[in-house]
């Protein structure tokens, strides 16, 4: 500590971790949601920031995008630092008609074509899954808000451009509620290091009707997704 990718002094960081793909989303949900936040992180221009909520303290911190960045903070903030709960605040893309733009997404489990851990589990089909308590938190928490919430798969792709309209026409058929790109292998490294994480996912664009929000709506306004995740996070 500091580790390659994250300049953070020993205590800087928290034992709970929320983890958007977009580092300006992280610096958005810290001066909006924490009190007292504090910049610990800026590498690469990935930043994490430190504060409390409602007295608890919290880090949020970017995972970039795609499943081996994310593995790379997510393995340094569990064996380095210590996070012994990580949140995933996203997007995705809705893949089923009853999902709107801004419906939230709480993932049970992530399907994938790969994952950063294919070499550890070789033949074996591990089946990612969330931490059951927090999931049930979050739906709780939820519930709260007038906003639309679907629990259940997602897709958890290595790519954005996606070339395989067959795939995909599968994935609707078996009612996979979205797709991201990061949330199987969080749900792989929680399970190796013996840690709680969950992913939550804002929709951001639909796959069936193709509407899109803009990259500063993807950035600064997914609040019911933050506010979520802190009241799962210390329920
Ligand atoms: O908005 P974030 O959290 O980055 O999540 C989604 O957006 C990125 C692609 O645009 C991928 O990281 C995908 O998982
Ligand atoms: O990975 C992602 C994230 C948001 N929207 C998509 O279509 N794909």
């Amino acid at each position: 500590m500091p580790t390659p990718h994250i300049a953070a002094k020993a205590g800087e960081i928290a034992e709970t971790v929320l983890m958007p793909g977009d580092p300006y989303r992280a610096k958005w949900a810290a001066e909006n949601f924490l009190d007292d936040a504090v910049l610990v992180n800026e590498v690469r221009g990935m930043l994490g920031f430190t504060g409390t909520y409602k007295g608890n303290r919290v880090t949020i911190h970017g995972s970039g995008m795609g499943m081996p960045s994310l593995s790379i903070y997510a393995n340094e903030l569990i064996t380095e630092y210590g996070a012994k709960t990580l949140i995933r605040i996203g997007s995705c893309g809705a893949m089923q008609h009853h999902i709107k733009v801004r419906d939230v997404v709480i993932a049970m489990t992530a399907t994938t074509l790969s994952t950063p851990s294919r070499g550890i589990f070789k033949e074996l089909n591990f089946a990612p899954c969330a931490d059951y308590g927090l999931l049930e938190a979050a739906v709780a928490a939820a519930r709260t808000k007038d906003t639309g919430v679907h629990v259940g798969g997602i897709y958890s792709s290595d790519v954005f451009y996606d070339e395989r309209p067959d795939l995909t026409e599968i994935m609707v058929r078996h009612g996979i509620l979205g797709v991201e790109m990061e949330a199987a292998e969080l749900y792989n490294l929680a399970a190796r290091h013996g840690v709680r994480a969950l992913g939550i996912m804002t929709v951001s664009d639909h796959l069936l009707t193709h509407e899109a929000l803009p990259s500063t709506d993807r950035e600064r306004s997914f609040g019911d997704m933050v506010e979520i995740a802190l009241e799962a996070a210390f329920a």
